[in-house]
Formats: C-alpha cells, structure tokens, sequence
C-alpha cells in the first residue's frame, strides 16, 4: 500500500471515529475543572492502603517497631491527599449537575469522605486479620501468617473488596468498583463491592471466584476456586431494562464450606454450618449442617 492509501485510511478512521453518532453513549464529555478518576493513582491508593494494613509485607520494607509511627504516619498523610482527590473525581462522576458549580463544598465532602475512610483502616485490620487467621487455619499448605499475607490473593481481593465496600457505604461513586476490578484483574477473584462479608473470610485459591453485588455472607465462610455466588435471570422493567438493586443473589450463613466451581444461583439461603460439594448447580435453599454432594462418577 502506497503512503498516499495510509493517509486516506488514517483520515476516513478518524473522520468516522470523530461523528457524534459514533461515539454516542461512549464518550465522557470533559469540562474544564471536572477530573475523572484515574486507575493509575487508584492503584498507588491500594499500594498505600495495604502498606498501611499490612506494614513490612507491602510498601516500604525496612519498617519495625520503632519507626512504625513515621511510616504510617507519612503514608497516611500521602493516602489522604489522593484519596481527596479521586473521591472528588468520583463525586464529579457522580454528579448530575456541572461538578465546576460548587467546587469548594464538594472538595470539603471529598476531603471528608477520605477521612472518614482513613478513619475506619484500625477496624479494617481488624478484619483482615481475621481473614489472614481463617486463611491460615484453613489451609495446610500455609506455613505462616506471613506467607499468607505475602502470596495468598484472597488476601489482595478480600483487602481491595473492604475498602471498596466502606467506600460504598459512604456513597462515592465508581472508585469503588474501580478498586473491586483491579483486584478482579490482579487476582481472579471477581467480588463487587456491594456484597457484605463477615469476618473470617476466606477464598482458597481463589481463580474463578465470583461474588454478586447483593451476596450476604456471614462469619467463617470458606470458599474455593472457581465458586460462583450468583444471579438467576432478572425481571425487566416496561421498557425493557433490567430493575436495578433487587436483592438475587444468595445468603450465605455463618461456617458455610463451599467447593471448588459450585455455582450458587438466586436469593437462596444456605444455612449455617453447611458444605456444599464441588460442581454442583444449588438453586434451592439449603438446610443448616447440610452435605449437599455430586452424585460419584461410576465407571
Ligand atoms: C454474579 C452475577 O450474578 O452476575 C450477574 C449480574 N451481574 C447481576 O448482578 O445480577
């Protein structure tokens, strides 16, 4: 092809590409003042958030005892200013009037937001070490808490989905989902932020995993790879569209065991202390202390 044929080729596309028609409903329109959020600053977010949570194991590694205080107290202070910021770019997201129209009490509720957030990390390491202990205790192959808390992606999803779920509880728009999803990306393990996760919660493995954003899960639940918690067709509205935030996806009570690849469909409820086997399709409640198992292969 002659360079005269690259040029006409390169004009046509971005002619074509440049029509309003084209790009309808897939442009985010920018306007002066309005940031978006940015996936590369919401990534130094989580590398803040789990130097903070985890301190030694991720971020700086020279941390101890003794210089704990500098180091949290210097990541804290990095945390809330980009923290502010992404909250404002989540809220201008958000907003359906012009974010540029009362900027200064947006940044102030951005500002606040962040604190409040940074405000809940004492309580979200809390938890964390409960799942750092369910995950330990629940697999042989662990060595050390360390080693669970270094390599183990449930740790990573499990990390990204608590903090995204605070974020969600106070309303900010999209960062939350963002976080969620770059876990999703990094790990395998899909969990929406919208979900609610008790405390000793633990996924083995992890790949495949998918938690719906209505899923209620209660304390000391194990789950393996490839388990899908999710939901069953949805009703459409008279227009055709699906209606958003009916709860569909399944309870999951205190002490539940769920196997590798089981696919948990619908607002069921599977009760406390039950095992539910690997491949299995399950749409129907299932009782307290129940076994629910694949028929065995035959030969
Ligand atoms: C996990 C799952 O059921 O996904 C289906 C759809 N995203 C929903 O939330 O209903």
């Amino acid at each position: 092809m002659s360079p005269m044929n690259f040029t006409h080729i390169l004009t046509q596309a971005v002619d074509e590409l440049s029509e309003s028609e084209s790009y309808k409903g897939l442009m985010h329109q920018h306007k002066d003042g309005e940031p978006l959020p940015s996936a590369k600053i919401l990534q130094d977010i989580i590398e803040l958030s789990r130097a903070i949570l985890f301190p030694g194991y991720f971020g700086n590694s020279t941390v101890n005892s003794r210089t704990i205080n500098y180091h949290i107290g210097v990541n804290i202070e990095k945390l809330f200013g980009l923290l502010t910021k992404q909250i404002m770019a989540g809220l201008c997201f958000g907003a359906s009037e012009e974010c540029t129209e009362d900027t200064e009490s947006k940044q102030a509720k951005a500002a606040d937001l962040a604190a409040k957030l940074i405000g809940l990390f004492p309580q979200l390491r809390r938890t964390l070490a409960t799942d750092v202990e369910a995950a330990y205790n629940g697999d042989p192959a662990a060595q050390s808490f360390g080693e669970v808390i270094c390599c183990y992606p449930a740790i990573k999803a499990i990390t990204n989905y608590r903090i995204a779920h605070e974020l969600l509880k106070l309303e900010v728009p999209l960062i939350p989902r963002i976080i969620t999803e770059m876990a999703h990306s990094e790990t395998g393990i899909d969990i929406h932020p919208g979900a609610q996760i008790g405390s000793y919660f633990t996924i083995d493995h992890g790949t495949g995993v998918v938690i719906g954003a209505t899923s209620i899960i209660g304390n000391n639940v194990k789950l393996y790879q490839g388990v899908t918690l999710g939901a069953k067709s949805f009703p459409l509205d008279n227009d055709g569209n699906p209606i958003k935030g009916i709860p569909r996806h399944p309870i999951l009570e205190d002490d539940v065991i769920v196997y590798s690849n089981a696919t948990i469909l619908g607002r069921i409820i599977v009760g406390k202390g039950a095992t539910v086997g690997g491949n299995i399709w399950v749409t129907e409640d299932v009782p307290p202390g129940a076994r629910l198992v694949q028929t065995k292969a035959k030969k």
